[in-house]
């Protein structure tokens, strides 16, 4: 029982937990809202100006108010509510025995119960077998007899929910959901149960043994039976039957059918009205073979290829066939059909090799490289093609059907902040975020309800909770799943971004050779002999591997750098020297004709989609074609400069999206940063989902450098907020943190809170270190030394990576930097630490450095409309009710934390009693929850919350956290604000 009292973590100011949201709209329907004093323009526009000391007294205009509140008072009255609870609660058990005692004195009763009315009321009860007496036996006869037969049983826990619900102000089920499905069972059960018991009422069958069936459908479902017989006769059946399966569908949200096991099936947003445990972990996924029933995993993710059984591909013929960046698998391979995911991505991917227009040369093809040993010149070293293995792209996706936003009720669309039924499970896990799938997903898990019925008047019962309740830690409803906070949430689908084709490599054969004979002869000429090379076609770039002959040095090769460019007339020539790991020397010859790599096919690859990677960054193509993904989490923070034009902003859209694609709002938080003010304006659409901000700031992205100062400093203030929770919990990291208050190991009543990863995003930090130097360098420093074992991630962008902008502070903090094209090779140094940046060719083309490897990647190209379309999507979606509160900035104006020791209570705001009462509903002492319901500025709201401090109704400033509300219910509120002095 203690258990049953445990709170949901206490939100922070915003309220984005899984708590009853500070949006409930419910108290509008039994309180009175808009008081005249309430919104003094329109109360009082005739009247004269009150004086000051009429002001003091209470408004006579209030008093109908306050007698509607006195007439409905009795149902906030907490007693009452006990006694209405337990009342139901009692009920049902009365009802159950009752109803079972029914089943074996009911007969007997018959006649005792007819005869009520007519009889001494005493003496028939003497007489009754039922074991709970003459009531038990009238209600019993009452809803079973004459009602709905032993259907009636499906009216009990109807009882008992609403009990319990009003009782503990919570359910382990929505009790919505209990109705709906029981109401459906008595009324379909007892027709059906009618229509049997109709049907055996023929001569043939004993009439006595078909009238002592009678009970089974009761009164109500005989006659209705009866009425449907006599209509569409053995069309009741059918009837039956249809309603049965459009309240399955309905009621389970079916939206598309498994017919023979061909097509696919789904069972979206599947309400939940168990109780099992959620969890967070995107849950293991299990391929269906297709034209099998489906998985049977309850908790887990069943995903059904949709494709049907993948086609052996067809062998390449090797005069026929263009050079192929993508490797064959074997046809056993793709005959063993769909039964894992790596032999139908391997088997696509034999399918959608790139073609490289090297016709005739013969190839190897099998699963992985194909090194081509297989031109020999006639004179001059062996050259052999390497063809790099294209991560498997898989075929153009069709919608995913999970991928449709769930239209909203009415009653959503009504009021924006309406509180999200807990039971509904979140459609697609962060797994399946991964879309553009041709597989169609089913969810088949039933989520808990990990937060209790949405209840306005739930707040910190005093009068169950006991100390044993303030330190239980185990929580009885399963795991915490912060994605209830938004649980219609749709992952983005792949469908939003661009489809451009098949990728195609556009080098020739000719191209190569002819290249390959250049860099031979170049080399010849300073008397550098080669054993060998072997090309590798990229993207942007082709590698020829030179095995130089024994005894050439390798600064020699490294020194004729530029008289190679010069004799391949290439701009963007690079030499690594040696390949690390390999005894090779590189040089990266840029590609005639550059293949432009579509976010899409970077996204829609294994790679990408199964990663489990905490922040997954999909960044492009490697010289090899390997899809790059990295993880921001393990970097931890991430440095890139390049020059003007040269695919930083497209960079920064790429590694925004892969998060948001992979991340669900509630588990990541964007902080972004753009002093040039357009760059990253296109993301204020997703404010409510994925953004964090000051708690006083109109706009979401930062764009001015006080408030930049403002909002490094609040990092800081998160950032050691969260060391302190981690070590108040015992973890080292925020996954462990996690992970135990996922466990509900760890208790929100001591401040523990789900935290998600904040990924702070500064476009141009040149800007920033101008205007404000060492005030923004040391937060940024302090937090790229310590935020990282705490989810605070940093991705710092510039043009000008100069010394006085990438100070040694600050670069010796981000070990992972990143250089598109620089125009120098000092600002190559100062960023990578090597030279190498000013060759790259542009559009994207950027080096990856982390620690010692250097790594050329093509960074994949995302258009601005696609990003558009990304934040139109899920801006379009509900949302928090604002952005995620950064701390408050002590001492920055209009802060919550005012002093109220100067507090007159002469000045009260007029909307004082107003605000105590919707912070005492919602439980939850923020500004920001009184600025959204009393529509008021920041200012006002914040001075409105110190007074209700002075008045002891809210607990002091606790920094991001919001305050604590001290006034249980409103009861105890209405008693403490006639005590107030006036
Ligand atoms: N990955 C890419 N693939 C293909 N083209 C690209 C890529 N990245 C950038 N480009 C091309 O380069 C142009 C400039 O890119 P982008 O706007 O990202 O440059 P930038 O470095 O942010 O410039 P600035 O610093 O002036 O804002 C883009 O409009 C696009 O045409």
């Amino acid at each position: 029982m203690a258990k049953n009292t445990y709170k949901q973590p206490s939100a922070s100011d915003n309220g984005r937990t899984n708590e009853p949201r500070p949006a409930t709209p419910r108290p509008a329907r039994n309180q009175p809202r808009a008081t005249p004093e309430a919104s003094p323009k329109e109360g009082r526009r005739n009247e004269p100006k009150a004086p000051a000391a009429a002001k003091k007294a209470r408004n006579p205009i209030k008093m109908p108010s306050w007698q509607l509140g006195s007439v409905f008072g009795f149902l906030r009255d907490r007693r009452f509510q006990l006694f209405l609870g337990f009342f139901l609660l009692f009920g049902s058990i009365y009802l159950t025995i009752a109803f079972v005692s029914f089943l074996f004195t009911g007969h007997a009763d018959q006649s005792v119960t007819e005869s009520v009315g007519r009889t001494d009321l005493r003496a028939a009860g003497q007489e009754t077998g039922n074991w709970l007496g003459l009531v038990g036996a009238l209600l019993a006869e009452w809803l079973i007899q004459d009602g709905f037969g032993i259907a009636a049983f499906a009216l009990i826990p109807v009882i008992f929910f609403l009990g319990y619900k009003v009782v503990f102000r919570r359910a382990g089920v929505s009790v919505t959901y209990v109705l709906a499905l029981c109401l459906f069972a008595t009324l379909w059960l007892s027709v059906l149960l009618g229509y049997v018991v109709l049907s055996l009422q023929s001569p043939d069958i004993d009439p006595a043994l078909a009238h002592s069936l009678d009970f089974l459908c009761g009164g109500v479902g005989y006659e209705t039976a009866f009425w449907l017989d006599s209509l569409i006769g053995w069309g009741t059946v059918l009837l039956l039957a249809f309603l049965l399966i459009s309240f399955v569908v309905f009621f389970f949200n079916v939206t598309s059918l498994n017919l023979g096991g061909l097509d696919a099936e789904t069972v979206d947003e599947t309400p939940a009205p168990g109780n099992r445990p959620a969890t967070n972990e995107p849950a293991p996924w299990a391929i269906d073979e297709p034209g099998t029933a489906a998985n049977d995993n309850p908790l887990g993710i069943t995903m059904r290829d949709t494709r049907g059984p993948i086609a052996a591909p067809e062998p390449i013929e090797p005069e026929a066939a263009p050079l192929r960046t993508g490797a064959v698998a074997s046809p056993a391979l793709a005959a063993a059909s769909v039964a894992t995911l790596a032999a139908s991505t391997a088997a696509t991917a034999a399918m959608g090799g790139l073609a490289a227009g090297a016709a005739a040369l013969p190839m190897s093809v099998g699963p992985g490289a194909a090194p081509v040993p297989a031109i020999k010149p006639a004179s001059g070293p062996s050259f052999s093609i390497e063809v790099p293995e294209q991560e498997p792209v898989r075929p153009p996706a069709p919608p995913l059907v999970s991928s449709v936003p769930t239209p909203l009720s009415l009653a959503d669309l009504a009021d924006d902040d309406v509180p999200l039924p807990a039971s509904l499970p979140v459609s697609a896990p962060p797994a399946l975020a991964k879309t553009g799938l041709s597989f169609e997903v089913e969810d088949s898990t039933t989520k808990p309800e990990a937060k209790p019925e949405l209840d306005p008047s739930a707040g910190p019962d005093m009068a169950v909770i006991s100390e044993e309740d303030e330190d239980a830690e185990v929580m009885p409803t399963g795991e915490y799943d912060p994605t209830l906070d938004l649980p219609r949430y749709q992952y983005p689908t792949l469908e939003l971004l661009n489809d451009y084709g098949q990728a195609k490599a556009q080098v020739t054969k000719e191209e190569l050779e002819a290249n390959k004979d250049r860099i031979v002869e170049t080399l010849g000429h300073y008397g550098i002999n080669i054993a060998s090379i072997k090309a590798t076609i990229g993207p942007t770039v082709t590698l020829y591997e030179i095995v130089p002959d024994a005894g050439v040095r390798i600064s020699k090769i490294k020194s004729l750098e530029d008289d190679i460019a010069l004799s391949l007339a290439a701009l963007g020539i690079r030499i690594i020297a040696p390949i690390p790991g390999k005894g090779t020397i590189g040089i990266e010859v840029p590609n005639a004709k550059k293949e432009m790599v579509s976010i899409r096919s970077v996204f829609n690859t294994d790679k990408f989609i199964t990663s489990e990677m905490d922040l997954p960054i999909a960044f492009g193509r490697t010289i090899t074609n390997e899809v790059f993904v990295v993880d921001l989490a393990k970097m931890p923070h991430l440095l890139m400069a390049g020059a003007t034009g040269q695919g930083k902003s497209v960079g920064l859209n790429v590694i925004l999206a892969s998060l948001i694609y992979k991340r669900h709002p509630s588990q990541l938080k964007f902080v972004l940063v753009d002093p040039k003010k357009v760059e990253l304006s296109i993301f204020n659409k997703i404010e409510r989902h994925f953004l964090a901000k000051l708690p006083d700031t109109e706009e979401p992205i930062i764009t001015d450098t006080k408030k930049v100062v403002n909002t490094l400093n609040s990092l800081c203030m998160e950032m050691d907020k969260r060391y302190d929770l981690l070590k108040d919990a015992g973890c080292r990291n925020l996954k462990e943190y996690n992970r135990k208050f996922v466990e509900r190991r760890l208790n929100p009543k001591k401040g523990h809170r789900y935290m998600p990863f904040i990924v702070l995003v500064i476009d141009e930090l040149a800007d920033l270190m101008m205007t404000a130097g060492k005030e923004v360098e040391t937060p940024i420093a302090r937090l790229a030394q310590l935020a990282r074992a705490i989810g605070i991630h940093l991705i710092v962008a510039t043009q000008r990576p100069s010394v006085n902008v990438i100070t040694g502070i600050i670069k010796a903090n981000f070990p992972c930097r990143i250089s598109f094209k620089v125009t120098s090779k000092i600002d190559s140094r100062t960023i990578l630490d090597a030279g190498g940046a000013d060759q790259l060719i542009g559009q994207g083309d950027m080096l990856i450095s982390q620690g010692s490897d250097i790594i050329r990647v093509q960074c994949a190209f995302i258009d601005t409309p696609e990003v558009d379309r990304l934040c139109d999507f899920v801006g379009g979606q509900q949302g928090y009710p604002d952005a995620y509160h950064l701390p408050e900035v002590v001492g920055e104006d209009g802060g919550g934390n005012g002093n109220s020791d100067d507090f007159d209570p002469a000045d009260r705001d007029n909307m004082f009693e107003e605000a105590a009462r919707v912070i005492v509903t919602h439980q939850q002492g923020s500004t920001s929850l009184l600025q959204r319901r009393l529509k008021l500025g920041y200012n006002r709201a914040g001075r409105l919350i110190d007074q209700l401090e002075h008045a002891g109704i809210v607990g002091p400033f606790e920094g991001s956290k919001a305050r604590e509300v001290l006034i249980p219910d409103e009861y105890s509120l209405e008693q403490l604000l006639n005590t107030l002095p006036k």
